[in-house]
């Protein structure tokens, strides 16, 4: 069975992450993206399923728990599940990729635990918590509410950024893309 490694993206929601493995996307093209399966709603007209995300019915997502087709899954917000899949993993190692997640904290230290000395796992920061509420703000995808239970949540996820391997602050977008290609090419070439 092939086996490539795992360089795993965690951080509060609006920090930068999917703006970062998308760059890092164009950048190498022996990267991957794993695409988690969700039950959240699309955000209509900028994903899609099948490349933003898997998108289930919360009966189908059950289904695969049961039939534990998941590596880790979570109950992330308002009762939405999120989860990687084994074969989505398997697809890509198999076509020869090294896998890029793009997760939450929780889900993140699952991974990196699960794929032990195969990951590396990235903690993308933001300056303050005035400007992540900007730019959550300024993406323009949540509602009031939704957008202060990624605060509150916020708060809470930032305590475990020593945990992970390293941590990027997300400042300047072109300092956080280098120094993001460093990393990782670093962790390639070993
Ligand atoms: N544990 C886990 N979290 C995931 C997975 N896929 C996405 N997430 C996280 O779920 C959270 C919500 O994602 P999303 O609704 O796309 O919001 P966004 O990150 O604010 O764009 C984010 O922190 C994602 O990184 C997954 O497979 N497992
Ligand atoms: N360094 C940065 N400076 C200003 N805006 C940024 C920066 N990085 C990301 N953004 C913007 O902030 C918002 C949240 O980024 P996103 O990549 O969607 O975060 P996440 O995936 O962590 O939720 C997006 O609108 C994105 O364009």
């Amino acid at each position: 069975m092939p086996s490539g490694k795992a360089i795993i993206f965690s951080a509060p929601s609006g920090s930068g992450k999917t703006t970062i493995v998308k760059h890092l996307l164009g950048k190498f093209p022996n990267l991957g993206f794993s695409i988690s399966a969700s039950t959240r709603d699309k955000r209509g007209r900028t994903e899609q399923n099948g490349k933003d995300y898997y998108f289930l019915s919360p009966e189908e997502f059950k289904q695969k728990i049961d039939e534990n087709e998941f590596i880790e899954w979570e109950e992330v917000y308002e009762g939405n599940f999120y989860g990687t899949l084994k074969e989505e993993i398997q697809r890509l190692w198999d076509n020869g990729k090294h896998v890029i997640f793009d997760v939450d904290v929780k889900g993140g230290l699952n991974l990196k635990r699960y794929f032990g000395d195969k990951a590396l796992a990235i903690f993308v920061k933001v300056p303050s918590m005035e400007v992540l509420q900007e730019r959550l703000k300024d993406r323009g995808t949540e509602s009031e509410e939704s957008l202060s239970r990624r605060l509150y949540k916020a708060k809470f996820e930032m305590t475990f950024a020593d945990k992970f391997d390293a941590v990027i602050v997300n400042d300047n977008i072109q300092h956080s893309f280098e120094e993001a290609e460093q990393m990782v090419a670093a962790f390639l070439s070993k």
